[in-house]
């Protein structure tokens, strides 16, 4: 097995400023947008902690809470939360700014999951993830009940041997 690496070295941020190309017809940000910038941002942290080319096989659930309009300074923070074999989960926050208004919102939040890849794109080992915070610490436990759930929904593991989810439905194990 690798060496583990902390949480905390692939913490990412991006910044951009949404433009009037990136908006839909009421000069909002288009979610489609947001979701690209996530992805990079997602895979750059992804990068980060295991020195590897990714690719993205997965995005969990994304909401858009609130609208981000023309003008905004969008912020992006990506962190690794746990690895497993050859992938890995990250946890991407979004918020808008409005610098003349001085003001501040948080609009989203997702988790993605990215797969290490050789130059063939086989899948390969990543290193571990050590979580240091309380916080790291509620993701990376919260990381395998996530796996199991996406990876019940992709059909690539039978509810049955979903043991974590199981768990927490209180279903006969
Ligand atoms: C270095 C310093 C910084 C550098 C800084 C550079 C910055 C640079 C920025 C670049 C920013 C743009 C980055 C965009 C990245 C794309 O947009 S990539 C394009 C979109 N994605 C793709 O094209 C991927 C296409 N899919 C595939 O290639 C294959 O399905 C995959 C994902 C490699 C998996 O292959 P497979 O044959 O199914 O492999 P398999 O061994 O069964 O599974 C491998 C792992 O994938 C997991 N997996 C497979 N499917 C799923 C799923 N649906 N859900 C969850 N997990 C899954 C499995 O659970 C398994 O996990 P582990 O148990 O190994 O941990």
């Amino acid at each position: 097995m690798q060496k583990a690496r902390k949480a905390q070295e692939s913490l990412t941020v991006m910044t951009e400023m949404v433009f009037p190309n990136d908006t839909n017809t009421l000069g909002n940000l288009m979610g489609g947008n947001l979701m690209r910038m996530m992805d990079i941002a997602g895979a750059i942290a992804a990068q980060k902690h295991c020195n590897r080319i990714v690719v993205t096989a997965s995005v969990d659930n994304v909401s858009f809470k609130e609208a981000i309009p023309l003008g905004s300074v969008v912020t992006l923070q990506s962190k690794v939360t746990r690895a497993f074999n050859s992938s890995l989960e990250v946890g991407i926050d979004v918020w808008a700014e409005n610098i003349p208004a001085g003001t501040k919102i948080y609009t989203n939040k997702a988790f993605m999951t990215f797969v290490a890849v050789d130059q063939t794109g086989r899948p390969i080992e990543v290193p571990p993830v050590e979580p240091e915070t309380a916080e790291e610490k509620e993701l990376y436990a919260g990381a395998l009940r996530r796996r199991q759930l996406r990876l019940v929904l992709a059909g690539r593991m039978k509810p049955e041997e979903a043991q974590e989810l199981k768990q927490i439905f209180k279903l006969d194990a």
